[in-house]
């Protein structure tokens, strides 16, 4: 059912950001959830929202759907200020929303909470998702696990064709195989050219999916990078072999990270010119080398210290 979103997409600005948050911030009490938060994110890219349990990420999903109001600062989704209820909700016909906890009536079967949904914002791709995602639609949600409730949250949210999917953990309490699958589903969608925001507190599937990633803590942005740039910062893993066990004191130098010896193998982080690393290694007697990019959760302690096991699974 497009034709509300058609209405209104003559005037929109094709070259604006699906989304801009400007300096969006949410106070609950004396909890600052989301602060100053500044960031855009462009038609056609995926982008990850990463952080740790508690770091704002669903707060800041809530202030895009205009279900929790900014205590300063604004947002624009496909162009509406989050603030313009009338403005939102026209262009939220548009918007595929999947949230956090998903609250469907839970004594209606998934095919009528289905049928619930199509009324209200249509159903094109709906037999489409059921093949990829399969709750069990004649039986009432109460008795869903939380993989079904899921996959049905995933149908619910695609099935209308969105231009923009807004995610909240759009994998949570799926199975490995469905999981695959989504990650697969998302990218064939911004192949299409559609706009995927998911939040994620797994660094591998940001990783996998992702074109760019907000990293959030404590409710403000730490980082904002191309996933290929957040890797590149974050030096290169290496592992030397050596013939003979050597002390650290004559294989350390200032630009290692994280160095650890045990008997001939060193391994560490190395952020400094590759050059220079060459020169350093010939020195000593080699059995083999490897020089690899690091990953993501590597990155990810680097901004967030002891903290990044909770987000690192
Ligand atoms: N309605 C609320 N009232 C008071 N505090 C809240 C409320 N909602 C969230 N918070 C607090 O705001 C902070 C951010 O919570 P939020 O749910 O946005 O984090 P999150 O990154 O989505 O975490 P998770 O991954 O656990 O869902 C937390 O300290 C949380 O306790």
């Amino acid at each position: 059912m497009r034709t509300r979103t058609e209405a209104i997409e003559p005037e929109a600005d094709l070259d604006a950001a699906t989304i801009r948050l400007d300096g969006l911030t949410k106070h609950y009490g004396d909890v600052t959830a989301n602060d100053d938060i500044r960031f855009s994110v462009e038609p056609g890219e995926i982008f990850g929202y990463l952080g740790p349990n508690g770091a704002g990420k669903t707060t800041t999903i809530r202030l895009l759907l205009g279900l929790i109001r900014p205590t300063s600062g604004t947002a624009e989704v496909l162009g509406a200020d989050v603030r313009d209820r009338r403005a939102l909700t026209a262009v939220k016909a548009n918007v595929g929303y999947l949230p956090d906890e998903l609250g469907f009536e839970e004594r209606l079967t998934g095919r009528q909470a289905l049928d619930y949904f199509a009324r209200m914002r249509g159903d094109d791709r709906r037999d489409e998702l059921l093949d990829l995602f399969d709750p069990p639609l004649e039986k009432r949600i109460e008795t869903y696990s939380s993989g079904n409730r899921r996959m049905l949250g995933i149908v619910q949210a695609f099935m209308h064709d969105p231009d923009l999917a807004i995610l909240d953990e759009p994998t949570a309490g799926l199975d490995p195989l469905k999981q695959d699958r989504m990650h697969a589903f998302l990218e064939s969608e911004r192949d299409a050219g559609k706009t995927i925001f998911f939040s994620s507190h797994v660094l591998s599937e940001v990783q996998r999916v992702c074109d760019r990633v907000g990293i959030i803590r404590a409710g403000e942005l730490v980082a904002l990078e191309d996933i290929d740039v957040l890797l590149e910062q974050g030096g290169k893993d290496v592992r030397v072999q050596l013939s003979e066990p050597i002390a650290r004191e004559r294989f350390a130098t200032a630009e290692m990270i994280d160095l650890e010896i045990v008997d001939r193998t060193v391994r560490f982080t190395y952020t400094g010119d590759p050059a220079a690393l060459l020169e350093h290694i010939v020195q000593f007697d080699i059995d083999d080398v490897d020089i690899g990019d690091p990953q993501l959760d590597d990155i990810f302690k680097h901004y967030y210290g002891d903290d990044a096991t909770s987000g690192a699974e």
